[in-house]
C-alpha cells in the first residue's frame, strides 16, 4: 500500500462550519497548508463572503468552496465562473442537476481562466436507504451515487462526494484519475452527529477516497490542532 503524503498533498479537507470569519481565522492562523486544506461552506459563506475565501488562499491554503450550486445552466455556469475566479482549490455543483447543467459549469470555470477542480455531489452522505425511497428514488442508494457518478465524469468533470462506503465501487468503475471527495468521515468512537454513511479516516483511504472532508471531529475537539495531528498520523501508518 503507499503511504499518503499529507506534507505535499494533504488528504484532510477540513470543514470551517462556523458562523463568521474571525472563528474561522482564530483556527486557520494555527494550522498549515501543509497539513490540511480548508472548505468554507454555505454557513461561513453566507456570513462571510468572498474576502474571507481570498484571505485563506491568500494564506496559501487549497481551498474547497462547497457551495452545492444546483439551477439552471446558465445560473450555474455564472456562479461557477465567478467562484473560480475566487482563486479556489475545488468547486462543486449538485449532479443530480443533470448533465447540461454540469456541462454548463465546467464552461462557466473555464471562462474564469483559473482551473479548480469541479466536481459534483451524489447524494450527501446524511441521507440513507430509507430517506431516498422517502423521494421516491427507486433502486439502491448506491446504484444511484453510481449512476450520478456515472452522469458526472460523461459530463466531463473531474470528480464526485460520495460517501467512502461507495468508495470501492466507483473507483474500479470511474478509473484510478476521478476523484473521490468524501465527507462522513468519524474517527473510531467519535459522534456521528448527523451523518448516515460513515467511515473512520483510514477506511476512507483504503476504500479509495481521494480527499477526507472532516469538520466536528476536529473543529468541536477540546483541541482541534491536536485533533488534526491525530487524524494525518493514523492515514500516515496505511
Ligand atoms: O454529502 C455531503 C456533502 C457535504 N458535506 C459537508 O461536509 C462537512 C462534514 O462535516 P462533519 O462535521 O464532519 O459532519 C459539512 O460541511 C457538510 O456540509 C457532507 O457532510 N456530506
Amino acid at each position: 500500500m503507499t503511504t499518503p503524503d499529507t506534507k505535499i498533498n494533504p488528504k484532510i479537507v477540513v470543514a470551517l462550519d462556523y458562523a463568521d470569519a474571525p472563528s474561522a481565522l482564530a483556527l486557520a492562523n494555527q494550522l498549515d497548508p501543509s497539513q490540511c486544506r480548508l472548505k468554507v461552506g454555505k454557513e461561513l459563506f453566507t456570513a462571510a463572503g468572498p474576502q474571507l475565501v481570498e484571505t485563506l488562499v491568500d494564506k496559501g491554503y487549497g481551498v474547497f468552496l462547497d457551495l452545492k450550486f444546483h439551477d439552471i445552466p446558465n445560473t450555474v455556469a455564472k456562479a461557477c465562473e465567478a467562484a473560480a475566479r475566487l482563486g479556489v482549490w475545488m468547486l462543486n455543483v449538485h449532479a443530480s442537476g443533470g448533465q447540461p447543467m454540469m456541462e454548463a459549469a465546467k464552461e462557466g470555470v473555464a471562462k474564469s481562466g483559473h482551473q479548480p477542480l469541479l466536481i459534483a455531489v451524489t447524494i450527501l452522505t446524511s441521507m440513507d436507504q430509507q430517506v431516498m425511497q422517502s423521494l421516491g428514488i427507486p433502486g439502491t442508494l448506491q446504484d444511484q451515487v453510481l449512476r450520478l457518478a456515472r452522469l458526472t465524469q460523461a459530463a466531463g468533470l473531474d470528480g464526485v462526494v460520495c460517501s467512502a462506503q461507495e468508495a470501492p465501487v466507483l473507483r474500479s468503475t470511474l478509473g484510478e484519475n476521478f476523484c473521490l471527495v468524501t465527507p462522513g468521515i468519524r474517527p473510531r468512537n467519535a459522534s456521528l452527529d448527523d451523518q448516515s454513511r460513515v467511515v473512520t479516516p483510514a477506511d476512507a483511504l483504503r476504500q479509495g477516497s481521494s480527499y477526507l472532508v472532516i469538520g466536528r471531529p476536529i473543529t468541536r475537539a477540546a483541541d482541534p490542532l491536536q485533533a488534526l495531528r491525530d487524524i494525518n498520523h493514523e492515514i500516515s501508518l496505511i
